[in-house]
Parts: structure tokens; sequence; C-alpha cells
């Protein structure tokens, strides 16, 4: 009998292939105290050592082998060997605290983890977090005297299953071998996610249980599209997943082909199809998966890395580095936007009862504006280097958004009158994504130069539904008529004043919703960078005169339900 374990579509593609389980040593530290306080310096000194040169030929390894980008993911872990507060703080407390070299950085990186832990929602930033594990992992293998799991003694085609896959597993990886990957653990961590995906690896990561119920040898499925993985599966589903794959394969191919075309449909409407993004490594993987420019850069990931606000000038480098990669295409950059389930230590906000309703993005910007400012600055001074565009989240009422206008037109004449250049036609628009705005668009869109809806959070406060609690995921319907009518009462408010409006919701990269969404208007397209070619490849097939009378009917439906039947009906190119 087979086995299924769900888990997070972390990499798409099908393999199929035996398991090879990484299970690694028993690491756990106890309490431990010592008096010989420089021998414990020493072994920390010589442990660290040992764990620099390791990273550096693991890097080095990547690096020839799997390439720059692959290289990089360990940049973090080198980046916390070589960092000097981090040895003085676990020599302070051998010498202060008498506690073993083990003990000492097991709760140095625990202290740190603390802080990060609370921000794992986000893939991005718990890739520091990880570093921090990954780097720990290591340094107590050596002062154990242990050995970790070797991904390179592999020496057959097979799938990688282990509690946890470090970036610095993946970055050994001999990718002849390498067919999976299967984790009991974990978020989609960045590293991770970007590792799978830049080698083409499918990845389900969080089954809980996968090193348990999986044997060494034992015959796996793992479906990266779906998050699912089956065990020693039956032959019927061997045939049904290889046909799967082969289809996977041949819309690879397919929708490969379209990465340097325009997004039309067949009666000659041009759309964007743009990427979201965290960091600089997702907008290289824009850039690979063809996007028109970037619809969403959310900046949270410059100030998760550090345990203070970065720099007007660190943020400055960041933003430019962004618009050059994009080489001219339009980047649109989100400022800060913090609170409900994005926490931020440094940030040291309050406790509240109901945070999504809370002290929050753009509510905090305006509160703060010591956060704001610089922020706004280093976007301004960064806006030379290509097509910048800024957006403020959480826009509730026209006079945050004149608010938030006024901060950026006063730091923009101050850096002009420093002799500093900044771009001239920067549009400013907003995230569209509380109820209140939406109803009010007409209004906004005589003051905004484009709007862009973010439905992730305009259907959470639609249907009084927090988006992360799967008790209440039913309520969570993004083709309701009820969505539907406000999407295209924005757009058409929009249009009515010409200013363009642009989708970064989950919801943009619903084929299912794509249909609807070209045929009400909707100039531009944001998503996950994986899912760029599907909604292009689907656009360009479908005519959006002739999709007028669907979206009248679904608009006048009574249920999601209902709409969905339609659409399937009436448009079958939406069918995989
Ligand atoms: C894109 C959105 O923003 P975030 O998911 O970052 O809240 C949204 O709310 O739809
Ligand atoms: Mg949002």
């Amino acid at each position: 009998m087979s086995a299924l374990l769900n888990g997070l579509a972390a990499s798409n593609g099908i393999a199929i292939a035996p398991a090879y389980l990484l299970v690694g040593p028993d690491l756990s530290v106890n309490q431990q105290y010592s008096v010989n306080e420089n021998h414990e310096v020493k072994r920390l000194h010589d442990s660290f050592a040992l764990t620099l040169n390791e990273v550096q030929a693991i890097h080095q390894h990547a690096h020839a082998t799997l390439g720059k980008r692959a290289a990089a993911v360990v940049d973090d872990q080198l980046a916390i060997l070589k960092d000097r507060s981090l040895h003085a703080e676990i020599i302070e407390k051998i010498n202060q605290e008498h506690l073993t070299a083990e003990w000492a950085i097991k709760k140095t990186a625990d202290d740190r983890l603390k802080v990060l832990e609370k921000m794992n929602d986000n893939d991005y930033l718990s890739s520091r977090a990880t570093a921090i594990k990954d780097v720990t992992k290591r340094i107590l293998s050596h002062l154990m005297g242990v050995k970790l799991p070797d991904p390179t003694q592999l020496d057959h085609r097979a799938i990688f299953v282990a509690q946890n896959i470090t970036p610095t597993d993946t970055a050994q990886f001999d990718r002849r071998f390498v067919a999976g990957l299967v984790t009991d653990e974990g978020g989609r961590t960045s590293h991770f996610t970007i590792m799978s995906k830049t080698l083409a690896l499918p990845a389900v990561v969080g089954t809980q249980n996968a090193t348990e119920v999986i044997n060494d040898g034992d015959l796996l499925i793992v479906d990266g599209i779906h998050g699912k993985v089956i065990v020693r599966p039956s032959t019927e589903e061997v045939d049904h997943y290889q046909r799967l794959a082969a289809q996977f394969t041949r819309e690879q191919q397919e929708w490969g082909a379209l990465k340097d075309e325009q997004t039309v449909s067949t009666d000659g409407r041009h759309f964007k199809v743009v990427a979201n993004v965290g960091t600089l490594a997702d907008v290289v993987d824009a850039r690979q998966n063809g996007a028109e420019g970037i619809g969403l850069v959310r900046s949270e990931f410059l100030y998760a890395r550090d345990d203070h606000f970065p720099s007007e000038n660190k943020q400055t480098k960041a933003y430019k580095q962004f618009l050059t990669e994009m080489s001219g295409q339009r980047v649109v950059v989100r400022t800060l936007d913090i609170g409900g389930d994005k926490e931020l230590g440094s940030l040291n906000l309050p406790q509240e009862n109901n945070p999504f309703l809370g002290f929050r993005a753009i509510r905090i910007g305006l509160a703060r504006p010591e956060i704001l400012r610089p922020q706004l600055r280093a976007l301004l001074r960064s806006s030379v280097y290509g097509q910048l565009a800024i957006m403020f989240p959480m826009i509730a009422t026209i006079e945050e958004f004149r608010q938030a206008r006024q901060i950026l037109d006063e730091e923009r004449q101050r850096l002009i009158d420093e002799g500093v250049s900044v771009a001239d036609g920067i549009e400013v628009g907003m995230m569209l994504e509380i109820p209140s705005s939406a109803v009010m668009a007409d209004v906004f869109a005589r003051e905004v130069d484009f709007f862009s809806i973010g439905s992730n959070d305009l259907i959470q406060y639609l249907f009084a539904a927090d988006r992360g609690n799967s008790q209440v995921a039913y309520l969570y319907q993004e083709l309701h008529p009820a969505v539907l009518r406000l999407v295209k009462q924005v757009i058409d408010a929009a249009h009515a004043e010409g200013k363009w409006v642009s989708m970064c919701g989950e919801m943009a990269g619903n084929p299912l919703a794509t249909p609807l969404l070209m045929a009400m208007g909707l100039d531009e397209f944001s998503m996950n960078s994986s899912n760029i070619l599907h909604i292009r490849s689907l656009i360009n097939q479908l005519n959006t005169r002739q999709l007028q009378p669907l979206v009248h009917k679904a608009i006048n439906a009574a249920t999601a339900s209902e709409v969905e039947q339609m659409i399937r009906q009436e448009v079958p190119q939406v069918l995989k």
C-alpha cells in the first residue's frame, strides 16, 4: 500500500525515484559548564576555523559545478562565520557564565533565532534563521567530533529525504544524481526554494514525518506542483504521474518559448505580466521567467535581515541593484509593510489583540516618519538608475495617501536642494487592499498614478476571514462575485481617470481568474515568477472582447463555485 504525505510545494515538477535518506547525528546540547575557559575558547576558535574552511570549500565547489547563483546560497553562512560580534558574544558567555563552547554557541544561536522566529511566515525573513541553524549545526558537529550526512556520497539517481536540507547541503548537490527533495521541516526558506528552483528539482517541504515514514530505497513520487509525496506507489500511480511529468515537461517547453514574447490577447490588447519579489535573487528569477517588470518589491526583506534598521545608503544601494537588474523595465517598490502577521524585532511593536486591524504598514510609516523618510529618500536617490514607481501599503483614506505623498514631495525637494539627482516622473500609487478604498476608488483615482490591487488582504477584509487561518479558509474566495464586483469597480474607476491598474495579490497568478481580469481590463498582472509564463500563455490564447459576456455573468452570479463552473465551461483553455 502506498502512503501519501502532504507538504508545501517548494519547487515545481515531478520526480519518480528511490529515496536516499540524509539523516544527521544527534546534535542536542545539554546545559554544560566548564571552569577551563581558555580551553573552551580554543575549542570554539578551532571549530569556527574548521567550519569556515568547510563552507568556503562548499562555496567554491558550488561555484564551479552549479554556478554563481547556486554558490550564493551560502553567502549568509560565510557572513555569519566572519561576524566578529558573534564570536565576541559567544566568548563572553564562556568567560562570564562559564559555559562550554557547545552550550555557549547553542545559547547564542537560540537567542538570535528567537528574534527571527516570529518572522517565519515569510520566506525571505527566515533565510537568516536558516543560515544560523546551518552554521550552528556545522560548528557543533566539529565540537562534538561527529560527521554530518554527506550529500556528495550519492552515486545514483535518487530523491533526498531529510528533516531539513540546509543551503550548505544543497550547494554540494551533484546534479546528475539528485532527482528531487523531501523534508520534514520548513517553510520554504528563500535559499532552499531558490536553490531547488535553480536546479529545477521538484521539492516538497514541511511534510512533518517524511523521515519516519520513508525508508532508504523506497520508491517515491515527488509532486512539487501540488506539494504531495507518494511513498511506495502502485504501478497505476507511477503510470499516472509519468503522464503528468511528461505533460509538465511539454508545458515547460511550450511556456519557455514565450519568455521573450509580449503578452497580448488574440484581439490585440496588450497586458503586462510582471513579478512579485522580495530579494535580489528573486529579481534574477523574475528575469529568467520572462517578467516584463516588477509589480511588487516587498521591501520588508531589507529590514528583516538586520537587528537594526538599514541605513539610507544601504537601502539606496539595494534599490539601485533592483532597478539596474531590470534594465529600464518598471519596478514598483512598496514602502515598508510590517505589522499584521509580519513582525519585525527591531521595531519593537506593542502586542495587539487584533494585529491585522491594528498598527501596521502605512499607519506605522506616518506615525514614525523617522522610518518612512529615509526609505523614501533612498528610493528617490536610486530613481535615476531605472524606471521606479513607489507605492504605499494599506491605504484606508485619502488623507493617508495625501500625507504619505506630501512626505515624499518634501524629501524630493530636500534632495534636490542638496544637489542630489532625482528622476522626473516617478509614478506614485497605492496598494488597494482595504475595502474602504475600493469603495472610494473613484476619489483615489484622481490623485494616484496607479492602483495595485492586493487581493490577499482585500479578500481577508472583505469576508472578515483571516488569510492565514485554515479554519476559515473556505471564506477565502478569489472568484466570489463580491470580489469580482469590487475589482471591476476599481479598474473602471482608475480607467475613467486614465490611470493604470495592477494586481499583485495571489489572485493575479490564478489561471481561473485570468479570463475575467483581462476582460475587465486589468493592465498588469504581478505574481510569483513561476506563474508568469503560464499566465502569459493563457492570455495569448484568449480574446478580451469575446470574454465580456462572461464578466457580466460572473459578477451577477451568486456564488464563487457558480463562477468557477462558468469559467471552466466557457474558457476550456484554463484547464491544465
Ligand atoms: C500583495 C499583497 O500584499 P501582502 O501579501 O504582502 O500583504 C496583498 O495583500 O494582496
Ligand atoms: Mg497586503
